[in-house]
């Protein structure tokens, strides 16, 4: 199976949020605005920390998604697309020459 991507979640969520289907959590976070899927973010990342300070493994996997998942929302909200970010911390990784030298041993 070819690896889910966040640039899908993203084009997922951009979808579900002008549905108008009253199902969608994502439509309803989006008509409630940036303070309540900000405070979501934020409940999101408090309970990755939680099960990442008990070593929960199981629980960090799911918190971190609806951590992302949350995240993407904020993001789009917000009217900021996930390329800004990769390309942010595409920037990043140039300061370092790290991606360079992580590429470099890809080759071999
Ligand atoms: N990845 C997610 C995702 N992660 C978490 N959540 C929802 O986030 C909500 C909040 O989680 P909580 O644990 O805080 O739930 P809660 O206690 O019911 O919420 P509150 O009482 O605190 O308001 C839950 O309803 C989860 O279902 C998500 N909802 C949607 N997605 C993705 O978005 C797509 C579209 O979803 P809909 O918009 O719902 O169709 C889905 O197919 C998924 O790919």
């Amino acid at each position: 199976m070819a690896q889910f991507s966040l640039a899908e979640l993203e084009k997922i969520i951009n979808q579900r949020a002008h549905s108008g289907d009253p199902e969608s959590w994502t439509a309803k976070l989006f008509a409630k605005g940036i303070d309540k899927a900000a405070q979501k973010l934020g409940e999101e990342a408090v309970e990755t920390v939680i099960a990442a300070v008990r070593n929960d493994k199981k629980a960090l996997v799911s918190e971190s998604a609806d951590l992302i998942y949350h995240w993407l929302v904020v993001l789009g909200i917000a009217g900021v697309p996930l390329s800004d970010v990769l390309k942010e911390l595409e920037t990043r990784t140039g300061r370092s020459g790290i991606a360079e030298k992580a590429s470099r041993q890809d080759r071999g």
